[in-house]
């Protein structure tokens, strides 16, 4: 009887404090813990990273912009994760930049008197918040997004960053830099036209800062399925990522590289990438096991993590 309540809370997921690495799902689970960021493992080796400023309706301050970085370069290093989903908690998925720290931000720069010291402090703030953004993109494991009601600037700066997206009906997304005064400056400008393969529709949204729906997100190809509501959408990201998790590692983390590094290359380096990596790749005990398992029609083998 013992054992199996033990059994039972060693696979609830868990909440984590702030500071400290905990151990989730199973006994060698650890998980990182951050004060913007709630880190859980709902599923074997899915982890599950949810944008925690509800009071603040997510708006990235600066903190979040580096717990961001240090979240996902932390599951990618992480054997344990093969796949994470990142949503919001709350009312909206963000409300993009924190405007209240952004002046702060301001106001700092403008300690320094001189335009080339002021500037060096931007490039380096500006520098840091890409990396936020980018650290989706770096994390070797795929990323599934979900957004819910409202999706602000840098929020579609995040989203651009990740793998997958899903919606809710209700959400609804803004490329609004403009509409603050500024280019947009972590990602969406070099990624939304990409993503969405339609570099009219995407220069209309980022120069008008229009909102656009659910239906015209699916429309246009920037999210892959829209849910009913946030519960709906989780739990369809989480069961793609269940999928995907029991796949085998190796393939999966070099199929991210290969996409990610053929999104911005020619044809002839992104082949180029791939045969290098899998000259080494398809010696990997992965591939003998899953043709094996395929050939044969039997169950899909389980694969060591990575
Ligand atoms: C180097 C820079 C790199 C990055 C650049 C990024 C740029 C961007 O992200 S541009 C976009 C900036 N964001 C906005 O302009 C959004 C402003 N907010 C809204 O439009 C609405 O609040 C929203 C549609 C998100 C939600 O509307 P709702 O009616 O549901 O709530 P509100 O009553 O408006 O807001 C509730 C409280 O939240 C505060 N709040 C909302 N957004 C922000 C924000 N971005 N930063 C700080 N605080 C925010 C709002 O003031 C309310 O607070 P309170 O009055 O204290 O209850």
């Amino acid at each position: 009887m013992m054992s199996s309540v033990l059994k039972a809370l060693s696979q609830q997921p868990r909440r984590i404090a702030t500071g400290v690495y905990v151990r989730a799902y199973s006994s060698n689970t650890e998980v990182p813990t951050f004060e913007t960021l709630a880190v859980s493992v709902p599923k074997p080796n899915v982890f599950h990273v949810e944008l925690n400023r509800p009071k603040k309706m997510n708006s990235f301050n600066y903190n979040m912009w580096i717990e961001l970085q240090k979240c996902f370069c932390s599951l990618s290093d992480n054997p344990e994760c093969r796949v994470v989903v990142i949503s919001g908690q709350g009312k909206h998925f963000t409300a993009g930049i924190d405007l209240h720290s952004m002046v702060e931000l301001s106001q700092k720069a403008n300690e320094f008197e001189d335009v080339a010291r002021k500037s060096n402090f931007m490039y380096k703030i500006i520098g840091l918040y890409q990396d936020g953004i980018t650290s989706l993109e770096r994390c070797v494991k795929p990323v599934l997004a979900v957004s819910h009601s409202a999706c602000v600037g840098a929020g579609v700066d995040l989203l651009t960053a990740a793998d997958i997206r899903y919606c809710t009906q209700d959400s609804w997304f803004q490329v609004k830099e403009v509409d603050i005064g500024l280019a947009a400056d972590v990602g969406t400008l070099q990624r939304l036209p990409k993503v969405i393969g339609n570099t009219s529709l995407a220069r209309e949204l980022c120069f008008t800062a229009r909102k656009f729906d659910a239906a015209e997100a699916k429309d246009m190809g920037f999210v892959s399925q829209v849910l009913a509501d946030r519960d709906s959408a989780i739990t369809h990201a989480l069961s793609v990522a269940e999928d995907i998790a029991k796949k085998s590692p190796v393939a999966v983390q070099t199929t991210k590289k290969c996409l990610v590094y053929s999104q911005s290359r020619t044809n002839e380096e992104g082949l180029e990438h791939i045969r290098l990596i899998n000259q080494v790749m398809l010696q990997s005990e992965d591939l003998s096991k899953a043709a094996m398992a395929q050939a044969m029609k039997s169950d899909p083998p389980e694969f060591e993590n990575l």
